[in-house]
């Protein structure tokens, strides 16, 4: 029988697929990020669940398991979107349209967007595979102008979040598996993802819970002299600071500790700093860049490799889904850097409505500017209400049986240690899943709060974490923390011993 005659009397096999998990690349079946897994795609089924009954014993979901600011009904800063839709619509700074526009923008944020337009052209074209060269100029203005010490344009790229930046770069550093880069633990899954798919080799260093999740230079050494004795070419440590999961705040002593260690260990340092404005406690644990600090010490040390990112995503700014951040490449081998545009270029460029939230993020406005009073009371109002949660939170973490909470430094997330009764642990692992994994999901079902296990970020061994943003509305922040409370005392009461 012709195939044909298979098909029209319905006999025909199916068609193989050309492309199938077992002839895939293996590298992406290998990669994991729990910070959109399984609880977070369980999260989405409820919520569609919601939207047909009320079954449910809650009626919203509330992801906590992302520090997406907006998603959680943070205003955007006014200033940014005025200047950003202005962009995207040239015509509303025609002359003959000035006096109605004029009504509803303030001047500067006209004039700030006739000057990026001039830069621009329109926000429709390719630009430079760096990034807008004036664009790049303010970012290094705000790098100097942060640290006190020179930036160069030509060694910052604009790119689609940190992510693709540090993706970028790790893909440069990598040579084959025998390739190993330091990576905190816990850390955010972003870099073992990426190690994943580049198939290297994950060197972890452990973070302290027990000293503020704090970084041991003895830890580090020990580290890379194992991996090392073990044939692993370690070649670059990452620092997320502050930190994700964990809010911690690096010390400019443990700063230079680190980057001296760099620098004997001829290892290339990726600071990861996409929270830097996100600082709880100033004064105890203010944010150095790892840039200024290195550019403080002897000038011995200068030609140190470092490569810093920062990203629009966080701080009060929280515009993640426009793609936009950079990374600042210092003391980079020239041969590298044409390697590293060569890359950028085959992507074309970032996209643009990133890269004019960039520019607003480095260059906002100014003391005297008609905007500045509205954007400062914006961003004051951001800050306080994060600062409040995030205290709100630790104190309900810590007043729960089992858990202990270090405080939030910095960032958008508490990392607390549950400590589950053995009853819960072989439950967890009757249903074949990691203890901290069950929890969260039992969380999820009880209360729509949708949160990632420890087990997603690395932990030490036998301990037992979980990973929430404390980015929930304030209007409702009591009530999901009297949720959460009641949830744990009900799991508790489940399978105390
Ligand atoms: C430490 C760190 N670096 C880089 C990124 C990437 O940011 P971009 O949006 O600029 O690519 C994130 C995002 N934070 C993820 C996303 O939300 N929750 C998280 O843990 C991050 O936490």
């Amino acid at each position: 029988m012709t195939n044909n005659q298979s098909i029209a009397c319905g006999t025909q096999q199916p068609r193989r697929k050309t492309i199938r998990l077992d002839n895939m690349n293996a590298h992406i079946k290998n990669v994991e990020y729990a910070v959109r897994g399984e609880l977070a795609i369980k999260a989405e089924a409820l919520r569609d669940q919601l939207n047909k009954t009320n079954s449910l014993p809650f009626k919203t979901i509330v992801n906590c398991n992302i520090g997406n600011p907006q998603q959680l009904q943070q205003k955007p800063i006014t200033f940014f979107r005025q200047v950003a839709s202005l962009c995207d619509n040239p015509d509303l700074l025609l002359p003959e349209n000035r006096h109605i526009v004029s009504q509803l923008y303030p001047e500067d944020a006209l004039h700030r967007a006739e000057v990026l337009l001039e830069h621009i052209g329109s926000v429709g074209a390719y630009s430079h595979s760096q990034g807008i060269p004036h664009i790049r100029e303010n970012v290094a203005k705000f790098i100097t102008e942060r640290d006190g010490y020179a930036a160069n344009p030509d060694n910052i790229y604009l790119t689609q979040g940190a992510s693709a930046g540090v993706q970028s770069i790790l893909s440069i550093l990598v040579k084959d598996q025998s390739t190993g880069i330091l990576i905190p633990t816990p850390q955010y899954p972003l870099y073992s993802a990426t190690l994943s798919l580049l198939d290297a080799t994950p060197v972890p260093y452990l973070l302290d819970e027990s000293q503020d999740w704090s970084l041991n230079v003895t830890d580090l050494e020990k580290s890379v002299s194992t991996a090392r004795a073990n044939g692993t070419d370690v070649r670059a440590l990452v620092i997320i600071n502050p930190g994700n999961p964990t809010g911690q705040c690096l010390s400019e002593e443990n700063m230079r500790e680190i980057i001296e260690f760099c620098y004997t260990q001829q290892i290339v340092l990726l600071a990861d700093e996409v929270y830097q404005t996100n600082i709880y406690e100033p004064e105890a644990r203010p944010f150095h860049s790892f840039k200024k600090v290195l550019m403080s010490m002897d000038s011995v040390f200068h030609d140190l490799e470092l490569v810093s990112f920062h990203s629009i995503s966080k701080g009060m700014i929280g515009e993640c889904g426009r793609r936009g951040g950079y990374f600042e490449a210092h003391a980079i081998d020239p041969e590298v850097m044409s390697q590293i545009y060569k890359i950028a270029s085959v992507s074309l460029c970032p996209n643009v409505h990133g890269q004019i939230l960039v520019d607003l993020m480095c260059q906002p406005p100014k003391q005297g500017d008609a905007s500045f009073e509205k954007y400062n009371q914006e961003i004051d109002t951001i800050y306080s209400s994060l600062r409040r949660r995030s205290r709100k939170l630790e104190a309900c973490f810590n007043s729960l049986e089992g858990v202990t909470c270090n405080p939030a430094f910095g960032a958008m997330y508490l990392f607390p240690q549950i400590r589950l009764p053995a009853k819960a642990i072989a439950d967890a692992d009757a249903h074949g899943k990691a203890a901290d994994n069950f929890y969260c999901l039992e969380m999820l079902d009880a209360t729509g709060v949708c949160v990632v296990p420890g087990s997603g970020f690395g932990q030490k061994e036998g301990t037992w974490h979980f990973r929430s943003t404390f980015l929930p509305a304030e209007d409702l922040f009591d009530d999901f923390c009297e949720n959460l409370t009641n949830f744990h005392k009900q799991f508790m009461n489940k399978y105390r011993d």
